[in-house]
């Protein structure tokens, strides 16, 4: 299926006083998968529905393959929106739903009629071409066994790859998808995420997806853009955003689940001083700003009390997490820090315990307090 790449130029949207959305640009590419990400609130949504036809932007522009979007009507776009809510119809089967799109678009009034459209000259025709499309498409989301059932006697996985098997029926060209496992439980969500990754494999059609949760972005997308009230930060793929947050804001973001900050004044001779310890961290270097260390819980290693330029730090909490365990830690100076490490090494640990911290400085990151972070080599130890 030929798919269509999406150009974003320059969106602004206002509610009443607030500015929603601020000068978004953003270029998806034919058969990407791109993750709008962001908290609540930020503006994804709205993004989302201004795509869609659904919401006016007050500037800038939508085009798709080339052609401009701003004045076609939403029916008229030639992409399907799966929302959170499945909004199916309750009184259709599954294969009526699935059908339903192609129905309204192929068969008039008079031909959707049971006995008198079934005479009507090229209405079995078109007819038969729906069933093999819902055939299709029910093979593909794995729903065969279920097209005779209604969605109330369906899971909530179920309805939502029948919500996804409605959009795809009349093949899109993009796909604009609301958070759309936001309504299932944990483990029905990563089994639907596959199952949407294997779905844009097999169809490579361009999709846009919302959520808030940045698990789902990293397993899903070719690259994520994450919006902070209404102002794109940064666009990556999932594994340079790990490595390369651009601010403090898409760092805590992407924390998964903590992030250790401790304010730092500015950098003298090349340096950070904590506690005793001196930290070469090359972002900071030059930089003669305050602003804040950052560094995630799996770039600290707990050493002994006296391992040579180690931060003493006496242990609080453990929480084990299957595989690892997160081990809180207190500083001096009431600084407090979260080291993530083996489970299997955590359980020589007690609450109580003396140690020391050392930070992987090459993964630390300064952020100075004026705005984005410089970017640089990193070098350097504690
Ligand atoms: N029709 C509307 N009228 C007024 N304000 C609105 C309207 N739609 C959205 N907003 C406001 O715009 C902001 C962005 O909303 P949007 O739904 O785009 O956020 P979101 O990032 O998708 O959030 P969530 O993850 O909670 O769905 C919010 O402050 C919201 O209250």
């Amino acid at each position: 299926m030929a798919a269509l790449d999406l150009h974003i130029d320059d969106i602004g949207k206002r509610f009443g006083a607030i500015d929603v959305l601020r000068g978004i640009c953003l270029r998806v590419a034919a058969g990407e998968f791109v993750t709008l990400l962001g908290p609540s609130g930020c503006g994804k949504s709205t993004l989302l529905r201004i795509i869609a036809g659904l919401e006016r932007a007050d500037q800038g522009h939508v085009r798709a393959g080339g052609r401009g979007l701003d004045a076609v009507a939403p029916k008229d776009r030639d992409l399907a929106f799966v929302f959170q809510s499945y909004a199916l119809y309750p009184h259709l089967s599954v294969h009526d739903n699935i059908a339903a799109p192609l129905v309204m678009r192929e068969l008039s009034s008079l031909e959707r009629l049971p006995v008198i459209g079934a005479l009507l000259p090229g209405a079995i025709q078109r007819k038969r071409s729906i069933q093999e499309r819902v055939r299709q498409t029910s093979g593909l989301l794995k729903l065969d066994a279920l097209l005779e059932r209604r969605p109330s006697a369906l899971s909530g996985g179920q309805r939502q790859r029948v919500a996804l098997g409605r959009a795809m029926v009349r093949k899109p060209k993009i796909f604009l998808m609301d958070e759309p496992l936001a309504n299932l439980d944990a483990a029905l969500r990563i089994h639907t995420r596959g199952e949407i990754a294997r779905l844009h494999k097999e169809m490579e059609t361009t999709t846009i997806f919302v959520t808030h949760d940045q698990a789902e972005a990293a397993a899903l997308s070719d690259r994520v853009a994450v919006i902070f009230g209404g102002e794109l930060r940064q666009v990556a793929a999932p594994a340079d955003l790990y490595r390369e947050p651009v601010d403090l804001d898409v760092a805590r973001f992407l924390a998964q689940p903590f992030l250790n900050e401790l304010a730092v004044a500015a950098p003298i001779g090349g340096g950070l001083m904590i506690g005793g310890s001196r930290i070469i961290i090359r972002d900071a270097l030059g930089s003669g700003l305050a602003g804040t260390l950052a560094f995630r819980p799996e770039h600290a290693t707990l050493a002994e009390k006296d391992h040579p330029g180690a931060l003493p730090v006496r242990v609080t909490r453990i929480e084990h997490a299957g595989i690892d365990a997160h081990v809180f830690v207190d500083a001096e100076a009431g600084a407090q820090f979260v080291a993530r490490i083996s489970a299997e090494r955590a359980r020589s640990l007690r609450d109580g315990d003396n140690l020391g911290l050392t930070i992987d400085a090459e993964r630390a990151w300064f952020f100075p307090s004026n705005g984005s972070r410089q970017r640089g080599d990193h070098s350097g130890t504690v």
